[in-house]
């Protein structure tokens, strides 16, 4: 059966045929917004580059909108997935500008010698306008903060259209108002245009109120489905290996970690 979404068919993820995870088997369909969390080394950056090809699982299969691109080699629905991964592989020494670097988002998706015209232009300078970053399309993108860097990565990874973003660890290293900012940007691209995401992150607390489902991966386990569902004290504190407790708040459910006083 023909279907839209991301399916991961008992996936094993890992390196050098040795799983860090086994039997992984679930589905994102179209626009929702998932988020991974789990302790470090628990392999989720490593599922986000298995699902995206960059690194080959151990077993299993990855299907985008149907179509069998475990190894994706001449898988198209690749093109449909944009990424923004946890440490930027751009050159410090590149003098590339802000608007460069979100040009440079058109690349995969443009035909060999193919130039970029005067409306990728105007929507690359749209989406830095969306991160209120126009001003600064001129200035090199060595010379912006980390947060800054970060939206403009996130704009080059919109540009081409996506239906779904890929995001490992957004957030990290962004001051406490700018995170909130690019999370309620994030949103609203989900809500609006419908964007499925999926992040990674550390932070469960943070991104509570705007995920639909969640993963959570560690020691070799994992967990996945609707947030409310999967989540309780025993899951988290078995997967994290540290007692966790859910404080339930008005605002919505806090995570609090450690040893002690509960
Ligand atoms: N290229 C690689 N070759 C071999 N092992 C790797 C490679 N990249 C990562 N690993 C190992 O795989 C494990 C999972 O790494 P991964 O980056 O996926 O974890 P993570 O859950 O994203 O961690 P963190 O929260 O610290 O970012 C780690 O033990 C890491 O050292």
């Amino acid at each position: 059966m023909h279907r839209w979404g991301i399916t991961l068919e008992n996936l094993a993820i890992g390196y050098k045929g040795k799983p860090l995870l086994k039997g992984l088997s679930l589905f994102m369909d179209e626009g929702e917004f998932w988020v991974v969390v789990g302790p470090n080394g628990a392999g989720k950056s490593t599922l986000l580059k298995t699902i995206l090809g960059i690194v080959p699982p151990v077993e299993g299969k990855v299907y985008i909108h149907g179509i069998d691109c475990t190894f994706h080699v001449g898988c198209d629905e690749k093109k449909f997935i944009s990424y923004v991964p946890q440490l930027e592989s751009y050159s410090k020494i590149f003098p590339a500008t802000a608007l460069d670097v979100v040009l440079s988002g058109l690349f995969m998706k443009k035909k060999r010698l193919e130039k970029i015209t005067d409306k990728d232009v105007a929507r690359a300078v749209e989406w830095l306008e969306f991160f209120d970053m126009a001003h600064l399309k001129n200035t090199p993108f060595k010379n912006l903060s980390g947060g800054q860097q970060r939206k403009v990565l996130i704009a080059r990874a919109l540009i081409s259209s996506p239906h779904y973003l890929f995001l490992d660890e957004p957030t990290t290293g962004v001051d406490i108002k700018s995170a909130r900012r690019l999370i309620n940007a994030i949103n609203f691209l989900h809500k609006n245009n419908r964007i499925g995401i999926c992040m990674v992150t550390h932070d469960l607390n943070f991104v509570w109120n705007y995920v639909e489902k969640v993963l959570v991966l560690g020691n070799g386990k994992f967990v996945a489905g609707n947030k409310d569902s999967i989540i309780n004290e025993d899951i988290l504190s078995e997967i994290y290996g540290v007692k966790i407790k859910i404080l339930e708040t008005p605002a919505g459910p806090v995570f609090l970690t450690g040893d002690k006083h509960y």
